[in-house]
């Protein structure tokens, strides 16, 4: 047998976005983009303030609706059907389930998650305790939390604040999963250890991130892939490498027109 490795068989796209549009009133918040996300890819979505990030997301999951494009998710479009729908489909979003209870312990708040999951009504005669323990338990250890479960959850530090709600975000069963500035709040060191666990969880369960992110280190570090844009429209996409010689990306960041990009981004 030789040695060398197998070629990359390329992934096809888990989420493809085509011509996406939306206006309010006269301004183009997001004005014809066009991407896909793949299968096993950690794809950061970047930009000066009011690019268009949270709009593009909020298309997405079905919070808004789209003045124009299409956006295919597992080659079925998802563009006009309501958030529900797109959740139970395979379409996470952090933010969705990512409030915790303090007063429950960690553990818990996991089985909170795969309760809302499975749809079950909870009632003060069924107790979250009993349900799937095991795989709360599973989802905790895959973000490295499973000798926190029994602490309450209002005794975490915000970093593991993060990684459980990221565990939480994963009880859905999500084939691709939308993250608002993951590391918001966060230090170099914990912003760092979060992104590197959600590309390996990316890697392992072979699921899609699409992440914004305004800490230029850790997209560059991480993403498999970045896209960026800038006014509404997505003006580079490429690794690392190409996103930094980009010069329309150092314009933006940079140029004549990089003086109103905001105060809240680092430069790439
Ligand atoms: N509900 C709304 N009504 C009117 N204009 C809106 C609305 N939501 C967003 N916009 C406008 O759309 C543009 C894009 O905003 P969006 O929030 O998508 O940018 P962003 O890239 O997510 O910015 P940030 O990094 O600051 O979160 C901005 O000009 C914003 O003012």
């Amino acid at each position: 047998m030789s040695g060398a490795l197998p070629a990359r068989v390329p992934q096809p796209a888990l989420l493809q976005v085509r011509g996406l549009t939306r206006r309010f009133g006269g301004n183009l918040a997001v004005d014809g983009i066009d991407f896909d996300v793949r299968a096993g890819e950690l794809l950061a979505l970047i930009g000066p303030n009011g690019a268009g990030k949270s709009t593009t997301f909020n298309m997405i999951n079905g919070q808004l609706t789209a003045t124009a494009g299409s956006v295919r998710f597992d080659d079925r479009e998802i563009l006009g059907m309501p958030s529900h729908r797109v959740a139970r489909l395979g379409v996470g979003r952090s933010f969705q389930i990512a409030a915790t209870f303090a007063s429950l312990t960690v553990l818990q708040n996991v089985q909170m998650a795969l309760i809302a999951h499975r749809r079950r009504v909870f009632s003060f005669f069924s107790r979250a305790d009993a349900h799937e323990p095991g795989r709360a338990l599973d989802l905790l250890e895959q973000v490295g939390m499973a000798h926190l479960a029994q602490h309450p959850c209002s005794a975490l530090a915000y970093g593991d604040v993060k990684r459980l709600e990221l565990a939480m975000s994963l009880a859905a069963e999500p084939r691709l999963l939308l993250m608002d500035e993951p590391t918001a709040g966060m230090g170099p060191a914990e912003r760092h250890a979060l992104v590197a666990l959600v590309k390996q969880i990316v890697q392992a369960r072979n699921m899609g991130v699409l992440f914004t992110e305004h800490s230029m280190d850790v997209v560059f570090e991480h993403a498999d892939r970045i896209i960026v844009m800038a006014r509404g429209r997505m003006i580079a996409q490429g690794d690392a490498a190409a996103i930094r010689a980009d010069a329309r990306v150092r314009e933006v960041y940079f140029g004549a027109h990089g003086a109103d990009t905001g105060g809240s981004h680092d430069a790439p």
